[in-house]
């Protein structure tokens, strides 16, 4: 009820001027007149003042009212216009309170000036209580607000009017400048200005509240960011964080479509966070990436092959096909790596390994090559002996009877009395087996190291040797030994001058009493000898030529072996007894046949042990001489008596030896020169596996007849035909108009000697070569075919006793 009756009193003040109080009004209420010359342009300090403030401006300074009024009293015009239906009774109670003003005037000391100020803020106040009025009752928000709650409080009795009217004031402009939609309802003038005022006054601006929310968003990123922005570092950061545009303007020169323009939009918290988020994005983006995202860590679930089951495929590498496009980094293994020092242990221990025949691995090269070495790959007729070689040639004719399905095998006829096939003696073409030179040929005109397939080396204690750069197959010809082919009578005559100093001879016996000398020759020349050689070194005839080439054993060469067959060659003398070092375990200790005497044995046995007791050595090279001259190396060398004393000896002897291929080729070998087997001879010469000859099995292995030493090439035990022999199957064939015939009857003799040479039972015929039988078609035929009892009957012999053995093995 109070509270009604000081809105009453203060709403009806105008009333009052008809009541008797109005007549005689009371001096607190005159005193109190400049305090409601408050406009609300002065209020705007106050209010944003609480109450207690504006209690303590009770008295503003009378410049300010003075200049306040005119306004006022404009307003109160336009209001007292708009509102037509109070305009009496405003005028009314303001003529009166004007009437009660004047009289007052009278009495009061204050000017006319403060009279009419009065009046225009009494008049004002009228209209403006009763919109007050109606707005009260209209906007129920009004009496929500602080200030509209103070007015409403109680006023003590000693309140005076002067607050009463600020109160109502504050009311009326928070009703008016609070909620648009009023301030439109009541089309007011000073509504606007009030709102504005409010605005102003009772928020932040807005630079002061976005410079808070930077402070809220240095404490809200860390300490650490904090330190940055106050040290000063890390610019662009802080320069992130801190609104780039003044957020004032950015939001004035933006407004909603939907609001007017001239208003200002208020700005919540809310837009302000926006506002600082839109700002702080752009610079935040590129320190997005700071952020790592590790991956997680992928922990070794077994260790070092615990666990893992052994195999012996190759290790795979699990990787899809995509990996290689989608990996950017380098390609790293993804196995274990191998344990340590594996690497080394195998290049310290080494591991034995084979390749297969068809792979090349060419050797490094590096190998000191001998610089005297004239070197020929064809062989040539040097003085007489070309003359001679055509005088003594003998035109032997053969023809194999091969077909495609058997190719000149092992059985073929050309191959048994080793003569190469070729376009005239045999009707195969590329199928034929028999055709090595051919072979060879095309090889050594392609050239390159795999198809030569042979180098020279340097061994450590005989001199130079030679090792295959390539593999090569059981029985595959490797190099033809080539030379100058002279006759004995040249031969002698270079031993007692050119070579006479020399330490090495390399002297072959060819045919036809013709000798090789590779002195000039091939690289074939350099092959040294082994007790259990790997080659062996045969004497073919090629289109009716003999040549000579080093072919390879029964087991093949492999890649980097040295090369070896077997010399062969009687030493005629004991003093010129050469130790062998070719380190096989069957090493017959000298370079020469096994002596069947045992007292001779025992000589030579002592006479090696001596040699090596006094560390005899051939010296080829001293260290300094990498490449050595065979000329004027110190060998030991015999007078002529001791030559003539050792052709004599050779001359009993060979008559009773047989296929001397190689002549030994030392100076002691020099005086082994063994005389002619016709006439006198005083100069060495190779003897011929001709004095008894007789019919053995044949084999295309046999090279020698004499050195058939216990070695893996035993199958070399077969002889191959003699010359004599061959003479008598020739004649026969050509007796018989067809080589065949002799060819069946060396298979019936035999039934595949081979099979008899591969079981290692070697058959020797007692008889003697005779005239084969011809036209023998087979072993039984043959035999029943043969016209006397010549070569037929021994061949018939020869045949029944291959079986019998073989039989005997197969048993
Ligand atoms: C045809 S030459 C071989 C090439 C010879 N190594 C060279 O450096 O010219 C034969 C000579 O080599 C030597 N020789 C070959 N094989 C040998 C071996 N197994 N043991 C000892 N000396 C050997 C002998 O001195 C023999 O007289």
């Amino acid at each position: 009820m109070a509270r009604r009756a000081t809105r009453l009193s203060s709403s009806a003040a105008p009333a009052f001027a008809d009541a008797p109080a109005r007549e005689t009004p009371d001096d607190s209420m005159s005193l109190d007149v400049p305090e409601q010359l408050l406009t609300p342009e002065n209020s705007r300090s106050e209010t944003s003042s609480n109450n207690e403030n504006a209690l303590t401006d009770e008295k503003p300074p009378a410049r300010r009212r003075s200049t306040r009024a005119p306004r006022a009293s404009l307003r109160a015009t336009e209001a007292l216009e708009s509102t037509p239906v109070k305009k009496n009774h405003s005028a009314t109670s303001t003529s009166q309170a004007y009437v009660d003003s004047l009289a007052k005037s009278k009495r009061s000391r204050s000017g006319l000036r403060h009279s009419i100020a009065v009046m225009e803020s009494q008049m004002y106040n009228g209209v403006i209580t009763s919109a007050e009025d109606t707005l009260v009752e209209e906007h129920s928000m009004a009496p929500d607000t602080p200030v509209s709650n103070s007015s409403q409080e109680p006023s003590p009795d000693g309140m005076n009017n002067s607050l009463q009217q600020r109160t109502l004031r504050k009311r009326v402009e928070k009703a008016l400048g609070g909620d648009d939609g009023a301030g439109k309802k009541t089309n007011a003038t000073p509504q606007r200005s009030s709102g504005q005022s409010v605005r102003r006054s009772s928020r932040l601006s807005f630079v002061e509240k976005a410079s808070d929310m930077l402070d809220r968003a240095n404490s809200v990123l860390g300490k650490r960011s904090r330190n940055l922005g106050e040290l000063g570092k890390d610019i662009g950061r802080r320069a992130s964080l801190r609104p780039r545009n003044p957020p004032t303007p950015t939001v004035e020169s933006t407004p909603a479509p939907s609001e007017p323009a001239s208003k200002k939009r208020r700005v919540s918290e809310s837009d302000l966070a926006k506002l600082q988020s839109k700002d702080a994005s752009p610079s935040e983006e590129p320190a997005a990436p700071a952020v790592r995202r590790y991956k997680p860590k992928m922990w070794l679930k077994e260790g070092l092959y615990t666990g893992q089951e052994p195999t012996k495929s190759p290790p795979k590498q699990r990787r899809s096909k995509n990996s290689e496009k989608t990996s950017t980094g380098p390609k790293n293994r993804r196995l274990l790596p191998m344990p340590m020092f594996t690497g080394a242990r195998l290049i310290q221990n080494g591991r034995d390994y084979r390749l297969p025949f068809d792979i090349f691995s060419p050797l490094p090269p590096g190998q000191p090559k001998p610089d005297e070495w004239r070197k020929t790959n064809k062989n040539v007729f040097v003085g007489d002996a070309a003359s001679e070689w055509k005088a003594n040639k003998n035109l032997e004719l053969s023809t194999c009877m091969c077909t495609e399905d058997y190719g000149c095998d092992e059985n073929c006829q050309n191959r048994y009395m080793f003569y190469e096939c070729d376009n005239g003696n045999c009707r195969l073409g590329p199928e034929c087996g028999n055709r090595s030179f051919n072979e060879l040929k095309h090889r050594t005109k392609a050239g390159g190291k795999y198809n030569i397939g042979v180098e020279v080396i340097k061994t450590s204690d005989r001199g130079y040797g030679v090792r295959s750069n390539r593999s090569f197959e059981p029985n595959q010809i490797i190099v033809e030994y080539t030379g100058e082919i002279i006759t004995q009578f040249e031969c002698e005559k270079r031993m007692r001058t050119v070579y006479k100093t020399n330490e090495c001879y390399y002297l072959m016996y060819f045919d036809q009493n013709m000798i090789i000398d590779a002195t000039r020759g091939s690289i074939a020349r350099f092959v040294n000898h082994s007790c259990e050689p790997n080659c062996r070194m045969e004497k073919w005839t090629v289109a009716g030529k003999p040549r000579m080439a080093l072919f390879a054993g029964d087991r093949g060469i492999m890649t980097g072996e040295e090369l070896s067959y077997d010399y062969n060659f009687d030493p005629y003398s004991n003093k010129n007894v050469q130790q062998c070092r070719c380190g096989s375990e069957n090493c017959r200790g000298i370079l020469g046949p096994r002596p069947k005497d045992k007292d001779q044995r025992a000589k030579l046995e002592a006479i090696g042990e001596t040699q090596k007791a006094a560390g005899v050595k051939r010296k080829r090279a001293p260290a300094k001489q990498a490449a050595p001259t065979h000329q004027g190396k110190k060998r030991k060398l015999l007078n002529p008596q001791s030559i003539k004393a050792s052709v004599k000896k050779a001359v009993t002897k060979a008559t009773t030896s047989r296929g001397k291929a190689v002549l030994k080729t030392s100076a002691a070998s020099t005086a082994r020169g063994t005389k002619p087997a016709a006439k006198n001879a005083k100069l060495p010469t190779v003897k011929q596996a001709t004095k008894k000859a007789s019919v053995r099995m044949p084999s295309r292995k046999t090279q020698s007849t004499k050195a058939a030493p216990a070695s893996p090439t035993k199958t070399s035990q077969l002889k191959r035909p003699s010359p004599e022999t061959k003479k008598q199957i020739l004649a026969a064939a050509a007796r018989g108009g067809s080589s065949r015939a002799s060819a069946k009857a060396s298979k019936a003799e035999a039934k595949s000697p081979r099979k008899a040479t591969a079981r290692k039972a070697p058959v020797k015929s007692p008889v003697k070569a005779r005239m084969p039988a011809p036209k023998a078609k087979s072993a039984t035929k043959a035999s029943s075919s043969v016209k006397g009892k010549g070569l037929g009957s021994s061949l018939k012999s020869a045949a029944r006793k291959v079986v019998r053995n073989v039989r005997s093995v197969k048993n």
